[in-house]
């Protein structure tokens, strides 16, 4: 594998994902493939989980790993190819992506979308950028559409936890106060898009996601009717894709509460993390028996652990 940017990098899921439960039984096994390797993590926003699951998947693989804040140490970074540079930016991204490829093995980038231009974000020019000038491996760490790392980490749950072979699995909105990017939405989608589960979207009007990345799943605005019968329930909120970047009004009543779980076949509650109590999910289910987020958020280790696996045994 080169890059582990979307799931068009990664020539067999499944496999992956075995990977990163062969990771998890075995975490340093692999311990002497990342000797004298760096990896370089380049964050234009804030991260808990992503930030230390991937240091902590690197020092299992024996990587040396650098970190930076590039959103708030870096100097400001132009994109536009061709721009007058006489603004506040001081340096352009086709000096800033190779020079870091000079310092790093494999460079791990964090840059969420400005949810104004939505052409510009779906493009993917940060990250499409790092793939396209740094001229050593990329992995996405969150970019203006997709989270791989999670939607790994998310699978592995799934594959830990299901009781029948084909799951229904329900990916659904619920309210935030701030405008969010789609991205985890889009990739949870498109992963689980690549499986064979009964997977369903349910999400209010106006909220439906990019059709490029909801494929061919179900999507219906029944939030209860999605909620029957359901083995997971993954709850994110997104801004609407629609009216870009927009929080329609109302929608409030699509908090995942302990009423609706009674809809599902005592269904596991999943959500990437950070999430706001008592907005998108009523503490009675988050912390109920069926929550598995810490597990999830755990699985984070072992996803990346695995994609970096395959990229250091490719190079
Ligand atoms: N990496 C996981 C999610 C990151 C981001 N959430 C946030 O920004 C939440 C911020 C808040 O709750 O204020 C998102 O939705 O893409
Ligand atoms: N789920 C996730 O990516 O968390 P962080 O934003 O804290 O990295």
């Amino acid at each position: 594998m080169k890059h582990f940017i979307n799931p068009a990098d990664v020539p067999n899921v499944q496999e992956l994902i075995e990977e990163g439960l062969t990771q998890k039984a075995n975490p340093l096994a692999s311990r002497n493939l990342g000797k004298d390797k760096t990896l370089v993590l380049l964050f234009f926003n804030s991260s808990l989980r992503t930030r230390l699951s991937t240091q902590k998947a690197a020092m299992n693989l024996g990587m040396n790993v650098m970190v930076m804040n590039v959103g708030s140490d870096g100097w400001q970074l132009e994109f536009q190819d061709g721009a007058v540079m006489n603004g506040g930016k001081a340096e352009h991204i086709k000096e800033a992506a190779a020079v870091v490829g000079q310092y790093a093995d494999i460079i791990g980038v964090r840059s969420f979308p400005g949810l104004e231009d939505r052409e510009a974000d779906y493009a993917e020019l940060v990250i499409e950028s790092f793939r396209q000038l740094a001229g050593v491996p990329i992995i996405n760490l969150e970019s203006a559409t997709r989270h791989p790392c999670q939607s790994l980490a998310d699978l592995i749950t799934i594959e830990e936890l299901k009781t029948k072979a084909r799951p229904k699995v329900v990916l659904t909105w619920a309210p935030h106060l701030r405008a969010l990017p789609q991205a985890v939405g889009n990739s949870f989608a498109e992963w689980l898009n690549l499986t064979d589960y009964d997977f369903v979207i349910t999400n209010p009007e106006g909220y439906d996601l990019a059709p490029e990345y909801r494929g061919g799943a179900k999507v219906t605005h029944n939030q209860e009717e999605a909620f029957e019968g359901a083995d997971f329930i993954y709850a994110k909120n997104w801004s609407s894709y629609e009216q870009y970047g927009q929080i329609l009004p109302g929608n409030e009543d699509w908090i995942v509460s302990a009423e609706k779980m009674k809809l599902t076949d005592n269904a596991k509650f999943m959500h990437c993390l950070p999430v706001r109590r008592g907005v998108i999910v009523e503490d009675a289910v988050i912390d109920s028996p069926n929550s598995v987020v810490i597990q999830q958020a755990g699985n984070r280790v072992w996803s990346v652990q695995a994609a970096m696996k395959k990229i250091l045994e490719a190079m």
